[in-house]
């Protein structure tokens, strides 16, 4: 086979993810890492809230790779403040691979969901030393099906760029995610529209992000000419670009546990009213009385939220939580987010409250009917119990069984006659 000049090119393959916030590039990015394609890759990772979420869903998934993978840190805008970061995590890279530490077959770099791509980009043309190290493969667009539209249409103030036309613009390839949430009348509409932005990206459809790597990595996408071609600044730094103010990243980071139904009901609740400007809501949360942490991600009101991995031995017991939208009310987030907290004096109270003591002989209206027993454990749980959930008592039947009460009233339990 002939060699093109690109196919000789030493440098290594930089792949740029980029997609508007929840779209699905940390589910792209899980199922590169877990899929099995023989490549060393450095990932790095940039999220726009202060406090780092993607990192431990990420974590989780690279365990899971034999050879170590590179994961890099950044926070805040990668394409405002922290661009001059990338430069510095690119040039770390080239000194590994220089010195033969290191043999990269690929970087990826996920930008937030609030990046303009372009001054990503240009990073790759403008700085000399990361010029000879590595190239620009190619922009990948994730778009979410169920929320471009809405997306694409939002009114930016003035000067002000809208992010997902850029992000759209500026693709090489787009995956049309989250299929599974539209009908297909409404996938043919979305990809007349992508297509009126960017004629020339192809455009796959996928749900979970589910395109083999090879699609992904090392397609030799971005095209510098035809980019110009579309925007002549392209390569001008002194053009600084614009976002909306009204839009923000709201952080809390709280140690102890949350309440399970407090903040399930806190969630819902700001889904429902706040659905439409809270873009996305990521958060880690530790809660009372559960050995597992709560992982949960919101787009809009699309809600997802299970328990992951337990918490280790000892680690700090500590919840964080982002929230991203327009005009957010940080305070208030804060405030009834510290509502949701989990009290330990009420608790204890509650405990004291209690009708009955350990010893007392009760009836307890069980499976078959009322049954005879005795009271052996004040709030008590155990692991098939729901999370964060606590019983009143568990009694211990003349019969020897053991059951609970899940609620402490004369329907369930009473004072044996
Ligand atoms: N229904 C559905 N949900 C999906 C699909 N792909 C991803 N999701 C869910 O959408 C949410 C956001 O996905 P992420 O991969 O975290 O999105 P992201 O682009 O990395 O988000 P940011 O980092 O906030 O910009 C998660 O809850 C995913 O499980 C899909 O095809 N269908």
């Amino acid at each position: 086979m002939v060699k093109t000049e690109q196919d000789s090119d030493p440098r290594v393959p930089v792949t740029i993810l980029t997609g508007f916030l929840g779209s699905g590039k940390t589910t792209l990015l899980n199922h590169i890492l877990t899929e099995q394609h023989g490549k060393k890759l450095a990932i790095i990772e940039n999220e726009f809230g202060e406090v780092g979420i993607d990192d431990a869903l990420l974590k989780k998934n690279t365990k899971l790779q034999s050879e170590e993978e590179i994961i890099e840190m950044m926070n805040g805008c990668i394409c405002c403040t922290v661009r001059q970061d990338l430069v510095v995590v690119l040039k770390r890279l080239k000194e590994r691979v220089d010195r033969g530490d290191l043999k990269l077959d690929g970087i990826v770099i996920e930008t937030t969901g609030l990046a303009d791509p372009a001054p990503v980009a240009q990073t790759f043309f403008v700085e000399e030393e990361v010029q000879q190290f590595s190239r620009l493969d190619g922009i990948v667009t994730l778009v979410d099906a169920k929320h471009i539209e809405q997306h694409l249409d939002a009114e930016k103030p003035e000067g002000a760029e809208n992010e997902a036309v850029e992000q759209v613009a500026f693709a090489d390839r787009m995956l049309l995610n989250k299929t599974d949430l539209v009908e297909e009348a409404d996938l043919v509409r979305i990809e007349k529209r992508l297509k009126s932005i960017n004629t020339n990206a192809p455009i796959v459809r996928c749900t979970q992000s589910q395109v083999s790597p090879d699609s992904v990595l090392n397609i030799r996408g971005f095209d510098l000419d035809k980019t110009l071609e579309m925007d002549p600044e392209f390569l001008n730094t002194e053009g600084e670009h614009e976002h909306d103010d009204t839009v923000t990243s709201c952080s809390i980071v709280e140690k102890g546990s949350v309440d399970f139904e407090k903040i399930q009901s806190y969630i819902m609740r700001l889904l429902r009213e706040k659905g439409t400007d809270i873009y996305r809501m990521k958060g880690v949360l530790s809660v009372a009385h559960c050995q597992k942490k709560f992982v949960y991600h919101a787009v809009h009101m699309i809600f997802g939220g299970d328990f992951a991995e337990e918490w280790e031995e000892d680690e700090e017991r500590v919840s964080k939580l982002v929230f991203i939208g327009k005009n957010l009310d940080h305070e208030e987030l804060k405030r009834e987010f510290v509502d949701a907290r989990f009290d330990q004096d009420a608790f204890e109270e509650q405990k004291r409250n209690l009708r009955f003591k350990v010893g007392d002989e009760v009836s307890c209206n069980a499976t078959d009917g009322w049954a005879d027993g005795v009271v052996v454990k004040q709030m008590y749980r155990s692991e098939f119990m729901p999370p964060g959930f606590v019983a009143p008592y568990q009694i211990k039947l003349t019969n020897g069984t053991l059951i609970y009460a899940p609620m402490d009233n004369d329907d369930l339990i009473k004072k044996r006659a």
